[in-house]
């Protein structure tokens, strides 16, 4: 998913609070991203960043290092991998001395990056230092600016510049990015498939004037203060400038408004995720009547939501089928989301280490076990075993969302298809080599098998997309995008593009360890196991000018001032010799 942020204040001599309102930010939206996190800032002309691999406590040192990140204006940027690979050295945000020095923080994933690539290696002439299509965004964006010749910049040039980034770029972001001493910047996809939206308060110190703040989803605008809160729409962008004014332009037409199903953001697109996933428990429970009939309805005993996120859609499901709830696994606070953990083992491991059974709640019980997906299976093959274990006699799964049997290609790594539970080559997976002359086309029945439930209830499609339309006031939003469950993109996805991404998942699964490594979607391989890799170094960089004890003389344009040697991994740069060089 990835999570972004953008913030300005109106009054541009301010210079501690925009690195503890993003710091802040990035709790709020901790769940879309663990694997890294980053801060640049913005002031008196000079970009500050700082980022690395981990959670944003640990990055910033439960807050101690945001001293290094003075500025009126800021963004952030919270990273789970969809393309290139983990490397610290994808954190994001990614930054770009030229022209004007630029900032970027990207939600999303583009589908063209070789082409993209290519294009600035043997035209732009510009040098991408990672294989994070971000990168690779942030350096189309930076060229197209540089081709107007300008040594400043105008606003009008920004979103010219924008138009024709977006006419270069496929597939799906949501971005806010930062020009030094200029402003902030954001931007979403033409089809809205990532999430963004912007939101005013009015500045503490100048009278009149507003603070802005941009982010992935509002629960981080509401509890930070910022009110009037709206969303960015499809193709549209917004260029805020020092001193805070906001210019709103419609970068590229808008193509469609089809967000992508499974954002599980607080609001956006004027659509209340808590009652889309009421919707959802409604139309689960008839499916759930319609597929075991009254009399298997009757032989239920409780409905068990999976923790956490089922469990609205669980209690809605226990209202309509007058069947007891009970909250019977109880969820460890101290182990975080296990999905978006990178390695199958890992993830495994960590289901039963997050979730524990109430035996009394299972024991000589039938229950009804409700989640919001079945991706992988993982979670729902270990919850079943456990309710088996805690002694329950019957167990069926309820999912809130239809099988998952093609890729997501828009900014959330869910799994190769081969790797879905529902996709007709999970048996070939799970035996390491092709059957012949076999067919296997993957039944509700064998998926409950294969998860060891006694029957298994799927969401319909079509309801799905009702649940969250229905849940869309205005019915502002009627349309998502759901090609992971049928396969019809709202993009063009370029030729041979799923034969490339299945032909590098497939020599991924090669690794040792059996991990699919994050990000096959590009088809990059991480520079630092990759065949050119050199050995990483560091660049020495300078006190931050604005903190007590630097020295006036020593600066640099993008500065870190690291603390401790573990974090140095901030302004690290690999020098990784390409294959050909
Ligand atoms: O079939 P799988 O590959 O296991 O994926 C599906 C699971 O992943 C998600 O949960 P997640 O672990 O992200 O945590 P959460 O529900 O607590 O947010 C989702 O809610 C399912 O439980
Ligand atoms: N999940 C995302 O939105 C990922 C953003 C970007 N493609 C990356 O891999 O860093
Ligand atoms: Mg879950």
């Amino acid at each position: 998913m990835c999570g972004v942020v953008g913030l300005l204040l109106a009054d541009s001599e301010s210079h501690t609070e925009v690195s503890h309102l993003l710091f802040e930010s990035l709790f709020y939206l901790q769940h879309r991203g663990q694997d890294a996190c980053g801060i640049a800032t913005c002031a008196k002309g000079r970009i500050y960043q700082s980022k690395g691999n981990g959670m944003a406590a640990k990055v910033f040192q439960d807050g101690a290092r945001l001293v290094d990140l003075p500025g009126y204006m800021g963004i952030a940027h919270l990273r789970y991998p969809t393309a290139g690979s983990s490397s610290s050295a994808e954190s994001q945000p990614f930054y770009c001395n030229s022209p004007y020095g630029i900032c970027l923080a990207h939600n999303g994933n583009l589908i063209n990056a070789p082409e993209l690539h290519k294009y600035l290696d043997e035209e732009a002439h510009r040098h991408v230092n990672t294989d994070s299509d971000s990168e690779l965004m942030l350096n189309i964006f930076a060229n197209a600016l540089n081709e107007t010749g300008k040594a400043r910049v105008n606003v009008e040039d920004i979103f010219r510049s924008l138009t024709q980034m977006y006419q270069k770029c496929q597939g799906a972001w949501a971005a806010t990015a930062m020009i030094a001493g200029f402003g902030i910047l954001a931007f979403r996809d033409s089809h809205g498939i990532r999430p963004l939206l912007i939101g005013t308060r009015p500045s503490a110190t100048i009278k009149g004037a507003k603070d802005y703040m941009i982010a992935s989803e509002s629960i981080a605008l509401r509890q930070l203060g910022f009110k009037d809160f709206r969303d960015i729409l499809p193709g549209e962008a917004v260029f805020i400038q020092k001193g805070g004014k906001a210019e709103f332009k419609q970068v590229v037409p808008m193509k469609s408004y089809t967000p992508d199903i499974f954002e599980p953001d607080s609001v956006s697109d004027s659509i209340s995720i808590h009652k889309s996933r009421q919707n959802m428990g409604l139309r689960l429970a008839d499916k759930i009547r319609e597929t075991l009939g009254d009399e298997g309805v009757r032989g239920i005993d409780v409905i068990i939501p999976v923790p956490e996120t089922s469990n609205t859609a669980a209690a809605v499901v226990s209202e309509r089928l007058k069947i007891p709830l009970s909250n019977a696994f109880i969820k460890n606070r101290y182990v975080f989301r296990t999905f978006i953990l990178p390695g199958q083992k890992l993830r495994q491991k960590s289901v039963r280490r997050k979730l524990s059974a109430i035996e009394s709640e299972f024991k000589g019980r039938t229950v009804c076990l409700v989640d919001d997906s079945i991706v992988r299976g993982t979670t729902s093959k270990e919850i079943v075993s456990m309710a088996r274990e805690a002694g329950a006699v019957k167990v069926y799964f309820a999912s809130c969302a239809p099988p998952l049997v093609y890729p997501h290609i828009y900014g959330i790594d869910l799994a190769s298809p081969h790797e879905m539970i529902a996709h007709e080559k999970f048996y070939e997976r799970v035996l390491g080599f092709q059957v012949a002359n076999i067919e296997y086309n993957q039944t509700r029945e064998d998926i409950a098998q294969i998860i060891g439930a006694d029957d298994l209830i799927y969401q319909d499609l079509d309801d799905l997309k009702q649940a969250c339309a229905e849940a869309s006031p205005n019915g502002g939003v009627k349309e998502f995008e759901v090609g992971v469950f049928c396969g019809k993109y709202q993009t063009a996805v370029p030729e041979g593009y799923f034969d490339h991404l299945h032909e590098i998942r497939h020599k991924n699964r090669a690794n040792p360890g059996g991990e699919v490594p994050r990000g096959a979607l590009t088809g990059s391989s991480n520079p630092v196991n990759g065949p050119g890799a050199n050995k990483p170094f560091t660049l020495e960089v300078p006190a931050n000018p604005l903190s007590k004890n630097a020295d006036p003389a020593a600066s640099a344009s993008v500065s870190s001032a690291p603390r401790t040697p573990e974090h140095r991994e901030d302004i690290s740069i690999h020098n990784f010799a390409s294959e050909n060089q």
